[in-house]
């Protein structure tokens, strides 16, 4: 396992270069932003007129439609959604490309199913933040940063690691350390925890245990403060020091209770559907799948995104949010 942090990098291998980041969302309007702080040169990417094109405008960015910000790129940072980016590339990317240049990503996803083969002499790397976009950039301001991770699946020129680390470092994941991996290792874990923790497994958490405190009577909006809105405050002292300084912070009781009833929550037959969408991951059987919805044009995802809007916790949540002033 190799970390690296700031002293370990040096930027001058891309000090000279043009960066094209393509895609001004959640990661490209952080990423954009944190490399141009840096003082690189970046140049915006996005389709002329959109509402990205006028944000990036807005923030101060040099602007491009992403044709011509690939052909004047030396690096080309693709931060569009995973899903597009392979048509993108190949329209929009690839017959600009030349020998030298590097494609970059923040998720494996495309190289590693083979959706996107870069052509001979150009570098295929990786930077990717362990975090939202929204927090790339608000850590960056405070003078720290988010961890990332660098892999290289082709080094033509023989740099690639230092351009990719470099660009980690302009970003400022290196102040909180970079770790290598490789194309398969990022793809693989982060699929399995953004589905089984971070984003699905967590909300199911939440959402079953509003739902059983509300289906016995308790007031919808103490089961949201209990089962939802607390959790940051648990998270952050577990993101701060650990299970063990969790524990220390909660009362014996919350300990006791937690430690005793936890496993009958989570269950080995848990870790068995674990295991079996690690596998569905592995062997590419949920990139099949997300590839299929998006060519019928989407339709569980709508039609789960409808159902989300509709959750009970949402219309409570949205409620106590707005009368506390974290939403608008
Ligand atoms: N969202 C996150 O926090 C993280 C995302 N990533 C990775 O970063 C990459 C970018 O993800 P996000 O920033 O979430 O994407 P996003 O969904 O926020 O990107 C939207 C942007 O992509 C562009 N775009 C959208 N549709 C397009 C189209 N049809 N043609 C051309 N441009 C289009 C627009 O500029 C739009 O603002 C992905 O590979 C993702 O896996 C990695 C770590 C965390
Ligand atoms: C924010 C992040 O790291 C995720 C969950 O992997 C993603 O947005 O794809
Ligand atoms: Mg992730
Ligand atoms: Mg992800």
């Amino acid at each position: 396992m190799k970390i690296y942090y700031e002293d370990d990098i040096e930027m001058d291998v891309i000090a000279d270069k043009k960066i094209a980041v393509i895609g001004y969302g959640s990661q490209g309007r952080a990423q954009a932003r944190n490399m141009a702080d840096s003082g690189l040169n970046v140049i915006v990417g996005v389709r002329s007129g959109g509402n990205s094109w006028n944000m990036a405008k807005e923030d101060g960015m040099n602007v491009m439609t992403i044709e011509d910000a690939s052909r004047e790129a030396d690096i080309v940072h693709i931060l569009i959604p995973d899903e597009i980016q392979a048509t993108v590339y190949e329209q929009s990317i690839e017959p600009y490309l030349t020998e030298g240049n590097t494609i970059s990503f923040s998720h494996g996803y495309n190289i590693h199913y083979g959706y996107i083969k870069a052509p001979n002499g150009v570098n295929v790397t990786m930077i990717a933040p362990k975090g939202p976009g929204a927090m790339v950039r608000r850590t960056y301001l405070e003078g720290f940063g988010i961890p990332g991770l660098v892999a290289v699946e082709v080094d033509a020129t023989g740099d690639a690691l230092d351009i990719a680390l470099a660009m980690g470092k302009a970003c400022g994941f290196a102040r909180a350390g970079i770790l290598e991996t490789t194309f398969k290792e990022e793809t693989e874990t982060d699929l399995f925890g953004e589905q089984t923790v971070l984003c699905g497994g967590v909300t199911e958490l939440i959402k079953t245990a509003f739902e059983t405190l509300v289906e016995a009577g308790y007031q919808p909006e103490l089961a949201y403060f209990e089962t939802c809105h607390e959790l940051k405050l648990i998270v952050d002292l577990i993101y701060e020091k650990g299970f063990t300084g969790m524990w220390k912070n909660v009362s014996n009781t919350a300990e006791f209770g937690g430690l005793t009833r936890r496993s009958r929550i989570i269950t080995q037959e848990t870790k068995k559907e674990m295991e079996k969408i690690l596998e569905e991951i592995q062997k590419g059987e949920f990139a099949k799948e997300w590839t299929l919805e998006n060519k019928a044009g989407r339709p569980m995802l709508k039609r789960m995104r409808e159902l989300e809007v509709g959750l009970k916790i949402e219309k409570v949540g949205s409620k106590l949010r707005k009368l506390c002033g974290l939403e608008k």
